[in-house]
């Protein structure tokens, strides 16, 4: 009987190791034909099976390691280059295992009748090949499985974490004696073993990977050897026709490798060769321009060799995809201009550029920022760059042959993507790419659509407990890598999530572990983050403050009739069908920041007449009537409102203290940097804004106006979702954050604008929060998820902020009048934190609130160091270790 392969036979199944073949089975002649043409042969498979084992035995390296190491590759390189190719031929066919020839007919396991003594807790697992049970002569197998035995009992899974067939009460003995090689009838379907799985690659999950379409992960050596002795004595045989012509193509590397302080890339190895060397160029080696050199910082320079062998597949075979997820501000665009320059004048083989055109895709107002960064570290003469923009439109780049670098907003992408398609881009960069983490928006559908391999995603933000939108990621830069979503999720999401339930067993928790290690180190081949800390030393210091003010007369009473509204009460009786309780929440947060804002809210809906807004009518009812009979919101007053006379009083000691330095002012809202503006003009304060709705082509002036030295601007007004991510703001040394986002990660974006390369000056952020109020419980939430322990997914995360429990709610839904600062009364602190102490310093000497407002209650002044120890932590425990400065300064 013989049957056609399963894909795995096609593919080489690493668990079918070489000496388990039995020889009746293999090709005895082809295997001979092999090693003839090259006993090279030899060494490879010694090396195959040597990293392929080494892989097994050592759970922190990844699997898949299936390929030739740099030593057995470096061999052939040395040898003949032809000898290389066939050696490379010979390679994937002796992984090939010819058709199975079944001799003995399949034995039926049969189920057990009488009473067995086994251990239950005994389990095997084994990766098998499978049909359905049929008489046929000529056999096909159907597919790769992974067979487990546990006791009496057996699961037969397919590729995809799939059950495929189940079955119970089999003869123990029969089930313990399982081998490789021996052909089965279980549940209905023929299995023929293939060879045994160590329990640590079924927990791991590699199993599933390797049997199918799994990505091979090329043998991949980080040290990069300076240089080459003779790169034309390694490959370039300039015998053959071809050859002969390419003779004029650039042997020379373009940079010296060997001066001091090059920066020289990774050689390809023989399997890389092989692939894209086919006109055997002779091997050059790649520098970066020392021009660039000189300003990088070394986790650059690594990022730099980083990217260079993802995007060319030195990493994991066939893909050449990466994500750079570095910090906010740690020189992601200088690290891409890097790469770009590079690639685009330089290669490995013969010193063919790599890329022609490449693609960066960014936020509207980064646009500029790209199009400068360009200019700051290449000059203008260097490379020709074209940023779309209003007068620039995409056909320009398109007719002209000089640009090569096309930057372009993600909104004027979808707008012309019909003429972006009709241009060949061989490298795609995509800033700010944590956008593209849902795969059903059209930005996403769009850029995919684009027919570009080398992919890059920029982002500073870390995906925060999200396995799906993890997997977005991952599959957009490397298409396919993790297998289909469906076997995605059943091989690593649920495991992972069952494993975090509290009701989890230890078998469980343990595999959901397993499978969380193997898929961050799986990914982390073609993910690079480093933190803040790597550029700490380069910035000046960051003063963090977190500026608790007392609510106004007015917010208190707006604020205790909101929680006795009809809509608080519903969703307390867990009544949250359409959300109220966002509504609620919306409702608070607005209260919080000035009440003149709920005024116009309340204003709106009472014209409203919508069924749909019953709720938030409900919310509202009787409101109004706190207000002042001729209350007008735009006649609004800093009185009305704990957290703007604060504010107030700060900009006023600045600017008296630091005449020189400029703040930027963050909101979430529009609304809200409405009141800040207003506010600004009524103190006479020079301000700048930039929010939605500032003509992306105008963004980049505005910023660079503020950061000039000859600006007039005191203050910048940003939107944290207009501007929050990738902004410059280093004019400005104090940032004050108005309100709080759920998300710590969007507070971050924002902090980060200031305090990053270029800042002159000590960094001051403050974080404004109404005591006692719902702003309190979203900070205390955001310290006690908030764990920035660098990695790209925190799998350990299950927060959503539009979910909440009604105990949640009620503790969202409590005003606590008779505390000055709940935060402060959490931490134990022996600190009265009365009237008594409301002065603030941040740094001893200067700054100060010359007249403290007794609104103000508590500024914690929190170290960089003490930030660092604070935001590892996941307990509220640990800011008790925070110094709270209360000492009153003149
Ligand atoms: N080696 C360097 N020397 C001096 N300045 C640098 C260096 N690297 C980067 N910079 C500057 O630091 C600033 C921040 O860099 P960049 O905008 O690339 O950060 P980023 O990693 O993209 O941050 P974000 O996630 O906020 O976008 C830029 O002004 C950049 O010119
Ligand atoms: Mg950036």
């Amino acid at each position: 009987m013989r049957r056609s392969a399963a894909p795995s036979q096609l593919q080489g199944n690493p668990f079918k190791k070489p000496k388990f073949i039995p020889p009746a089975r293999s090709n005895p002649s082809l295997n001979e034909e092999i090693t003839k043409l090259n006993p090279d042969i030899k060494l490879l498979e010694v090396a195959t099976s040597k990293t392929f084992l080494q892989s097994q035995n050592d759970p922190r390296k990844c699997s898949l390691n299936l390929l030739p190491t740099e030593e057995s590759a470096r061999e052939i390189n040395h040898g003949d280059n032809y000898r290389g190719k066939y050696c490379f031929e010979a390679c994937a066919m002796a992984t090939l295992d010819p058709h199975h020839t079944v001799h003995s007919a399949p034995k039926e396991i049969t189920v057990s009748k009488g009473q067995e003594e086994e251990p239950a807790s005994l389990v095997k697992y084994f990766s098998v090949v499978w049909c359905k049970a049929s008489k046929k002569k000529h056999k096909k197998w159907e597919g790769d499985a992974v067979l487990i035995v546990k006791g009496k009992s057996f699961t037969l899974k397919n590729l995809e974490g799939k059950d495929i067939g189940r079955g119970i009460g089999y003869k123990f003995r029969e089930l313990e004696k399982i081998e490789e090689g021996q052909t089965m009838m279980i549940g209905g379907k023929e299995i023929e073993v293939m060879g045994i799985i160590s329990p640590d690659d079924f927990s791991s999950g590699r199993c599933f990977q390797l049997g199918g379409k799994s990505p091979a992960i090329s043998n991949f050596c980080q040290a990069a050897k300076k240089c080459f002795s003779n790169p034309l004595k390694s490959v370039y045989k300039p015998s053959s026709k071809e050859n002969r012509q390419n003779s004029f193509c650039n042997c020379k590397p373009r940079h010296d490798p060997c001066a001091p302080n090059s920066l020289v890339m990774l050689r390809p190895d023989s399997r890389h060769q092989w692939m894209f060397n086919k006109n055997c160029f002779p091997l050059v080696d790649v520098v970066i321009d020392p021009h660039l050199v000189c300003h990088l910082r070394p986790h650059q320079k690594e990022g730099i060799r980083f990217l260079y062998e993802c995007v060319m597949g030195f990493r994991v075979n066939d893909r050449y995809g990466a994500i750079l997820a570095d910090e906010m501000g740690l020189g992601k665009t200088i690290q891409c201009i890097s790469l770009i320059w590079t690639l685009q004048c330089q290669g490995p083989y013969g010193g063919k550029p790599v890329i022609k055109k490449t693609l960066i895709v960014t936020p509207g107002s980064l646009v500029n920022n790209w199009r400068k960064e360009f200019q700051k570290w290449l000059g203008s003469e260097r490379i020709k760059i074209f940023a779309v923009g209003q007068d620039h439109k995409i056909e320009e780049f398109t007719k002209s042959p000089f640009y090569s670098v096309l930057i372009i907003s993600y909104e004027m992408l979808l707008r012309s993507l019909d003429q972006v398609k009709n241009i060949k881009f061989d490298l795609l960069i995509c800033d700010e790419g944590h956008r593209l983490k849902n795969s059903a928006v059209k930005t996403t559908a769009a850029l995919i659509s684009l027919s570009c391999e080398k992919r890059i995603i920029l982002t500073g933000t870390p995906v925060q407990n999200d396995l799906q939108e993890f997997f977005a990621l991952i599959d957009f830069v490397n298409p396919g890598i993790l297998g289909p979503l469906s076997s995605y999720r059943k091989i690593y999401e649920e495991p992972i999530i069952l494993s975090r339930q509290p009701s989890a067993s230890e078998e469980e928790k343990e595999l959901g572990e397993r499978r969380a290690a193997e898929l961050t180190c799986l990914t982390g081949l073609f993910i690079l983050r480093r933190t803040q800390e790597v550029i700490n030393k380069y910035l000046p210091p960051k003063i963090e403050n977190v500026v608790f003010c007392q609510p106004a007369a007015l917010q208190i009473e707006l604020y205790r009739k909101l929680l006795n509204s009809r809509a608080v009460r519903f969703c307390l009786q867990g009544l949250l069908e359409n959300s109220p309780h966002l509504i609620c929440i919306g409702a608070l947060k607005k209260l919080c920041n000035h009440p003149c804002l709920l005024f116009n809210s309340i204003k709106e809906k009472e014209c409203s007449s919508t069924w749909d807004k019953n709720e938030e009518r409900s919310l509202y009812e009787g409101l109004i009537n706190v207000f002042p009979a001729d209350y007008n919101p735009f006649m609004f007053t800093e009185e009305e409102s704990g957290k703007l006379q604060v504010l107030s009083k700060l900009l006023a000691v600045i600017r008296e203290l630091c005449p020189a330095e400029k703040v930027v002012l963050v909101s979430n809202y529009t609304q809200t940097l409405n009141i800040l503006q207003e506010v600004c003009k009524r103190h006479g304060y020079a301000y700048t804004r930039l929010d939605g709705q500032t003509p992306v082509s105008q963004r980049q002036q505005i910023v660079d106006s503020f950061n000039s030295k000859y600006s007039s601007d005191f203050i910048f007004l940003l939107s944290s979702k207009a501007g929050g991510v990738g902004l410059n703001l280093i004019g400005g040394s104090h940032l004050i954050l108005y309100d709080i986002d759920w998300n710590p990660a969007t507070d971050i974006q924002a902090m980060s604008r200031v305090w990053r390369d270029g800042q002159k000056h000590p960094v001051h952020i403050y974080r404004l929060l109404t005591t006692g109020t719902i702003e309190e419980k979203i900070y205390q939430r955001q310290i006690s998820k908030q764990d920035l322990s660098g990695a790209v997914v925190d799998l350990t995360k299950t927060s959503e902020h539009t979910q909440f429990s009604v105990e949640e709610l009620k503790n969202l839904f409590t005003l606590h009048e008779s505390s000055h600062c709940v935060t402060h009364d959490l931490l134990d602190c022996e600190c009265t934190g009365g009237k008594d102490h409301t002065a603030f310093v941040s740094p001893p000497g200067k700054l100060c609130l010359s007249s403290p407002s007794s609104s103000c209650l508590l500024i914690l002044q929190i170290l960089i160091k003490q930030v660092m120890h604070w935001k590892n932590s996941l307990s509220l425990e640990v800011v008790s270790l925070v110094h709270i400065h209360r000492s009153l300064t003149p």
